[in-house]
């Protein structure tokens, strides 16, 4: 039994939908299979500027329904064409009626943004399976949510238990493969959320959990996880294995644009989790923890960041300075990406992405006891592997990082990654060093 999922960058036209279909041929001959599948490549990106362009929502929205009607002439035959097309035909005209609605009034809520967002992956769940039937494979679409979550709309949480007995349902639909869509969830009143942009990965690890499934495989554009994002550093290689902290670390820095929870429900579990190409052969497997022959594995960064350097004198040695600090960057509803504090107490370091850097530093200024708050442009370059817990190993490092102003240097997860936070135009040379070091020690 397995969870494949199907990432929404292979999801563009019918050479992909080819490819698709044989490799979950391939995978459902051995098995009962679950199919996790993602929005077509673009869609949420589009549902989210028709939740902000509302203008030009309906626009958007016919744009959606008419590259699905297109797509499944194309890839579906026959009576499983009528049958897609008219459950495709439903979820639109649900969605142009609010896209009316969001037009008229010019408001949306979080809720009715995710109800919005949810329409991608039910519509990709649907074609989907209509493919597959169409080619005489045993499947059946089940285009609803089986995350059972929370009301945080946008970044919804997920409720295990209830989740668990949502998720069982599908193990009575009699057909061997069953697509389901990811990224989604509803709350215990059955409204609409999702768990966090890149969400169908987790949908995928979770449900791997829920269902006792030993095997996910996480079916993507790139040939596994690779030492560094591929686009930026053409010598990038895949990795073979990653230790489950590995995983961790690189997922939370945005490898692969992973959901950051990814990983999260391999915790005391024996899952196998495998993230492998769909152009080309190659694979990562995540399984298990550190062991001895684990080097440097990759690196990831963070480049649209700002440091917010917070110098006072007045609160060195007082009980509840950085408290004080940390508590504006809550009020302001800001996320700290780092965070460092010489033993002088001098100053405090702050990074945060670029974006929230001015509500922040407008927040500290209400500070008393402040002297100075300055905020300069950084990247926070990450290198990720095992063998930093080997000296020999974070001493190289090091001395290549040495050659950069570091303003900050921090440790992760059981010391498998070192984050190294620079002025922004020096992030990518330092990569680029950090990066021939990882690739040297691969294994
Ligand atoms: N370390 C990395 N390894 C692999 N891909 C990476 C890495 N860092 C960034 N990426 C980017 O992640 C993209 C794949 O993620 P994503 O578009 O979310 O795939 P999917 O839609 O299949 O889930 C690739 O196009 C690649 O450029
Ligand atoms: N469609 C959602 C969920 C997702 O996981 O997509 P992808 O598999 O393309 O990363 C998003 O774009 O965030």
């Amino acid at each position: 039994m397995l969870v494949v999922k199907i990432g929404g960058s292979i999801q563009k036209d019918e050479r992909d939908f080819e490819l698709i279909a044989n490799r979950i041929s391939q995978y459902s001959s051995r098995d009962r299979t679950i199919v996790v599948t993602s929005a077509l490549k673009g869609v949420t990106n589009s549902l989210i500027e028709a939740t902000e362009n509302r203008d030009k929502a309906v626009e958007i929205v016919s744009e959606i329904y008419d590259r699905h009607v297109k797509l499944l002439s194309k890839i579906v035959d026959g009576p499983e064409f009528d049958n897609a097309f008219k459950s495709i035909s439903k979820l639109a005209d649900e969605l142009f009626r609010i896209a009316w609605s969001i037009k008229v009034l010019d408001e949306i809520s979080a809720r009715v943004r995710d109800y919005i967002l949810s329409f991608g992956e039910r519509m990709a769940s649907v074609t989907l399976g209509a493919m597959l039937r169409s080619r005489k494979m045993d499947a059946q679409s089940y285009p609803e949510p089986l995350l059972v979550t929370d009301d945080s709309f946008g970044e919804a949480n997920v409720i295990e238990d209830l989740s668990a007995m949502e998720a069982r349902k599908v193990l009575d639909i009699p057909s061997k493969i069953v697509v389901v869509p990811g990224f989604i969830g509803k709350t215990p009143t059955e409204r609409y959320t999702t768990v966090g942009r890149g969400g169908s990965d987790y949908t995928a690890t979770l449900l791997g959990k829920l269902l006792g499934f030993p095997e996910v495989r996480l079916v993507t554009e790139v040939p596994g996880i690779m030492t560094a994002d591929p686009r930026k550093f053409p010598g990038a290689k895949t990795i073979s294995r990653l230790s489950l902290e590995e995983a961790m670390e690189l997922a939370q820095m945005g490898a692969k644009r992973l959901h950051p929870r990814t990983f999260e429900p391999m915790f005391d579990r024996d899952i196998r989790v495998y993230i492998e190409g769909l152009y080309d052969e190659g694979y990562t497997l995540v399984q298990g923890t550190c062991d001895s022959s684990d080097k440097l594995k990759g690196i990831a960064v963070l480049d649209d960041l700002k440091l917010i350097s917070v110098e006072s004198t007045n609160i060195v040695g007082k009980i509840g300075s950085a408290a004080r600090v940390m508590e504006k960057a809550r009020e302001a509803g800001v996320n700290i990406i780092s965070l460092s504090q010489p033993a002088s107490e001098t100053t405090i370091h702050i990074v945060v992405d670029s974006k929230n850097a001015e509500r922040l530093s407008s927040r500290l200024q209400e500070l008393r006891d402040v002297d100075s708050i300055n905020v300069q442009d950084a990247s926070a370059v990450s290198v990720v592997g095992c063998g930093l817990r080997n000296k020999e190993l974070f001493r190289e490092v090091l001395r290549e990082a040495s050659s950069f102003e570091v303003a900050s240097i921090s440790r992760g997860l059981r010391n498998v990654s070192a984050t190294f936070v620079v002025k922004k135009d020096e992030g990518f040379n330092l990569a680029k060093d950090l990066h021939e070091v990882v690739v040297k020690w691969i294994n």
